[in-house]
This record gives C-alpha cells, sequence and structure tokens, in this order.
C-alpha cells in the first residue's frame, strides 16, 4: 500500500500537465466526516493557494461544487465503505476527473471501487493513534500543501505525530476516575450540550451526533464556543450539562471566554482540558491540529462508563442499519 506522502505525489504528477490541483474536498458522513475537520481547518489556515471544502456527502452529491474537475482532489472516507451518499460521492468526483482518495477500515467494500486510491487506518482499542483516520486525513492536508506551495511547520508536524500515540494513552488513563463520576452525575440527563471551538470542533460534533444522540440516545447539539453568546447562552442555567471541549492553541481564548460565562451562570460543567491532558508538549506552531485525536480518544473513556451506568450499550441503535432511510 503507498503511503499518503506517495499518493500525494503520484497525484501531483498525473495532475501537473492539466493545471496541477487547486481545490481540495474533503467528504463523507457521520463520525468519518467529523474525522474531516482538522484537515479542513488546517489547509483554511496555512494555506495560500489551495481552496478546501469540507461536505457531507449527501450535500456533496445534490450540489457539486462547480470546480470538481481535475484540478480538485477529492478524499472520501467511510469506515465500512457502504454509505451509500459517499459511494456516489466517489462515483461523481471521478467521473468529473477528479482524482480520489478513499479512507476506509473495509477493503474490500463497494466504496473502494470507485476510488483512485485507497487507504486504511488504525482502529478499535490499542491502536496506534498516528495511523488512525483522523491523522491520515490530516497527513493527505499536509503532505498537498507541503508537496505544492510548502509547509513551514511540516517538521514540528511530524514531530506531532510522534508524539500523539503516547499523549493520548496517558490522558486516557489521567481520565479513567472522572469519567466514572461524569457517568454516575449524568446518567439520567435528558440532554448534554457540547461546546468547542477551532480545529477540533469535529470532535464534539461527533461526540454530540454519534455518541450522545446515536449511541446514547441523549438529545445534544454541539455549540461552538464563538457562537455561545450568540444565541445558546440562553439556556444556562444551574441544571443544563455541558460538554466542554477546552483546546489548546490559537482559539483557545475563544473556548475560555464561553467557559468563564459558564462558570459564572452554570454549575454543571465537564470541563475536557487539552492543556491539563498533556497536548502541550507538542510545538505551538501545530498543536491545533492535535487537539482533535486527543478528545476522540479520551472521550470513548466517559462513553464507556456512560453506557455502563445507564445500561445502554454502545452498539444499541432503533433505526440505523435496521430499517430504509
Ligand atoms: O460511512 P461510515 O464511515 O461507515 O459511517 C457510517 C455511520 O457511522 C457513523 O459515523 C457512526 O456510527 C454514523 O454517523 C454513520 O452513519
Amino acid at each position: 500500500m503507498m503511503s499518503i506522502k506517495e499518493i500525494v505525489s503520484d497525484i501531483l504528477t498525473s495532475q501537473a500537465d492539466k493545471g496541477g490541483v487547486k481545490y481540495v474536498y474533503y467528504v463523507a458522513c457521520g463520525g468519518s466526516y467529523a474525522a474531516f475537520y482538522p484537515a479542513k481547518a488546517f489547509l483554511e489556515k496555512e494555506s495560500r493557494g489551495l481552496t478546501v471544502g469540507l461536505y457531507n456527502s449527501g450535500e456533496f452529491i445534490n450540489n457539486l461544487p462547480s470546480a470538481l474537475g481535475e484540478n480538485a482532489v477529492v478524499i472520501v472516507a467511510s469506515h465500512k465503505g457502504n454509505t451509500p451518499e459517499t459511494i456516489k460521492a466517489a462515483e461523481l468526483a471521478r467521473q468529473n476527473g477528479a482524482p480520489v482518495i478513499g479512507l476506509t477500515w473495509v477493503m474490500d467494500s463497494p466504496l473502494v471501487t470507485h476510488c483512485d486510491y485507497v487507504e486504511s487506518y488504525t482502529f478499535g482499542d490499542n491502536k496506534d493513534i498516528a495511523g488512525e483516520k483522523t491523522m491520515k486525513a490530516l497527513l493527505s492536508a499536509v503532505e498537498l500543501l507541503q508537496q505544492t506551495e510548502g509547509y513551514v511547520h511540516y517538521d514540528d508536524f511530524l514531530d506531532g505525530v510522534s508524539k500523539i500515540n503516547r499523549i493520548v494513552y496517558r490522558a486516557c488513563e489521567h481520565v479513567e476516575e472522572r469519567a466514572e463520576a461524569f457517568a454516575q452525575e449524568y446518567k439520567d440527563d435528558k440532554v448534554i450540550y457540547t461546546v468547542a471551538s477551532g480545529a477540533s470542533y469535529g470532535a464534539a460534533y461527533l461526540q454530540s451526533i454519534c455518541i450522545f444522540m446515536e449511541m446514547q440516545w441523549i438529545h445534544s447539539a454541539c455549540i461552538h464556543s464563538g457562537e455561545f453568546f450568540h444565541g445558546p447562552f440562553e439556556i444556562t442555567d444551574a441544571n443544563t450539562p455541558f460538554l466542554f471541549q477546552l483546546s489548546e492553541g490559537n482559539t483557545r481564548p475563544v473556548d475560555e471566554r464561553a467557559l468563564n460565562f459558564l462558570k459564572k451562570y452554570g454549575r454543571r460543567i465537564e470541563i475536557v482540558d487539552a492543556k491539563e491532558l498533556g497536548l502541550s508538549t507538542i510545538n505551538t506552531t501545530v498543536i491545533d491540529y492535535f487537539n482533535h485525536s486527543l478528545f476522540n480518544n479520551v472521550y470513548p473513556v466517559y462513553n464507556r462508563a456512560l453506557a455502563k451506568a445507564r445500561q445502554h450499550p454502545l452498539t444499541t441503535r432503533r433505526y440505523m442499519w435496521k430499517v430504509d432511510y
């Protein structure tokens, strides 16, 4: 299997005499969509010449970007490789002349037949965090930048990749006790909001839609901490629970402003703080992009405890994969 670095190099070579790569589109659903958030945030912030888009697959196939063509690269992700709208997205991207990279766990799925390049990733207990879906997607963004216009913090980024596994597993151990307390405190709540900002917003979004709503049937919404004062803060009271994701990096002040308000007027706030969980050993030049992997792998410690306390296994579904939709 080619590395992401080799895939990007191959694509840039093949598209060179067609005008090169100018657009990067990340397309997926649910947890896979959320996993693309750091890659999108990275290119938005770091690139001068590449235009990036992040799309839900259903939206993408019904409203294709006008620039979709041979100057675009499309990266799709589907864990099982059988989400119909993501398969269709890969098919349409290819028909429009864009090289397609597919990230998937199931290497012989329907999705892979519509991809030019297929990349698997690590998954499950004891996985290497540096090889997980989010990191592979992020690497595609980093390599696209490095191999087109150059990325001044490339070495810092690779250094971060080499550190993230150890940071995550230490953090998981660190939160074990408080995850149990969280589960006891919130097991009977009907709603839990998540709050976040920056490149790791997708981790809080995933926690809301794929865990609290999908896997625990708890009402939830993911609130951007910068948007908190523009509507959501009106529901703040002593009873409403918030899972607050406090990132390390450029958008931390945005989180802190919302958190300061919540501490004053709210009471039931579970703070997951990347700084306290040891992310700061990664260079400040690139730290923003590693928050997602930290949060997204620490939350399962909370989620397992919550599922146990509620006697609602994380695998329970009412509709998903059971009825037509
Ligand atoms: O296309 P994928 O990644 O297999 O996703 C399938 C499902 O898995 C989830 O990401 C999590 O269960 C859902 O949101 C989604 O519908």
